[in-house]
């Protein structure tokens, strides 16, 4: 089946000369959900505004449901549905009168049936009459998404969903995102949160620097990407890393704490051996900790893992 979105080649080059996007080239398949997923300035925002039309791309093409977005802009347009970072809505305006209006810019005819199908499925029909206002943030947020469907788009894009919103709100937006997966309907939503990605998306694309740097099943990237580090203080510091260890992988910490990196899936951690070890050199522990390598260091893993490959190339 032929993707739903196709980006390729993809460059932004700002006004001020700032290259945000560096060829870019990813297609989505009809019904996914993809989860861009990037640090602060990675391009991800440009990347989706350039493909809902809301910023002009300086090079490459994307296709929406096989229409141009620059050619066929009407058209390409139609198909999508955006849930912007910043809430953009009415206060004063009764829900379903906002959603309502969403739907007539699209220049789409009255459709009662469906307007009250997307406020039930996001448990918004009881709230229909109430003014944005009186709503809770996470009654808001679905109020955006509703805007977002009134115009039955096939493609919703959601900018940063659970940014700044509290553990119960986040759980409460996945719920709702899974819903609309259910439905049938194709999500790309961009986040900073590792856990986001993982319990949400069946793609992940990482981006960095205006890149993708990979584009991957969920659970084979988080495979590859779930390490974590196991530091083990000692009742006295050593020197050197024991042979057996040092074997092992085990490395000596700037602070004399004894360092190991292991893969989270791996089916065996080699922490068991490396604790018996520990007890064959006649070392005690004094403390033990493991910390999950942060998405910090796993940009930098993988950035030197691409440029490694390039070099050997
Ligand atoms: N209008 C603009 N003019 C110049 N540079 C811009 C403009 N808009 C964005 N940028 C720059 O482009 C880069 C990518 O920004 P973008 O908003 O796409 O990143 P992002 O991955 O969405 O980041 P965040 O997670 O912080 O939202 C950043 O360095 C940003 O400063």
């Amino acid at each position: 089946m032929a993707p739903i979105i196709s980006v390729k080649d993809l460059t932004k080059t700002y006004e001020n000369g700032f290259e945000a996007l560096k060829g870019i080239n990813l297609d989505i398949e009809e019904g996914e959900v993809l989860a861009l997923l990037g640090p602060n300035g990675a391009g991800k925002t440009t990347l989706i505004s350039i493909i809902c039309g809301i910023a002009n791309k300086s090079g490459g093409s994307v296709t929406v449901g096989g229409h141009d977005i620059t050619r066929d802009f009407r058209k390409a347009r139609d198909m999508i549905g955006l849930v912007p970072q910043e809430m953009a809505v009415e206060v004063f305006e009764k829900v379903i009168d906002t959603v309502k209006f969403s739907r007539g810019l699209f220049g789409k005819g009255k459709d009662p049936a469906h307007i009250e199908r997307v406020l039930r499925d996001l448990t918004l029909w009881d709230k229909k009459d109430n003014r944005i206002r009186e709503l809770s943030g996470g009654m808001k947020r679905r109020v955006m998404i509703a805007k977002a469907l009134s115009h039955e788009p096939r493609v919703l894009f959601l900018d940063e969903p659970t940014a700044g919103v509290d553990v119960e709100l986040r759980k409460e937006m996945w719920d709702v995102m899974r819903e609309l997966k259910k439905s049938g309907v194709t999500i790309i939503l961009t986040t900073h949160y590792i856990e986001e990605a993982e319990a949400m998306a069946d793609r992940v694309g990482v981006i960095s620097k205006g890149e993708l740097l990979v584009v991957e099943e969920t659970d084979s990237l988080m495979k590859s990407l779930g390490k974590k580090v196991l530091e083990i203080e000692l009742d006295k510091p050593v020197d050197d890393v024991p042979p057996a260890l040092a074997q092992k992988g085990v490395t000596l910490s700037p602070t004399g704490k004894l360092v190991y990196t292991y893969d989270t899936a791996a089916e065996q951690t080699g922490i068991t051996d490396i604790l018996a070890d520990l007890k064959k050199a006649g070392l005690r522990l004094a403390d033990l900790s493991t910390k999950q390598s942060s998405l910090e260091d796993i940009f930098v893993d993988l950035v030197a893992q691409q440029k490694a490959e390039e070099d050997a190339a």
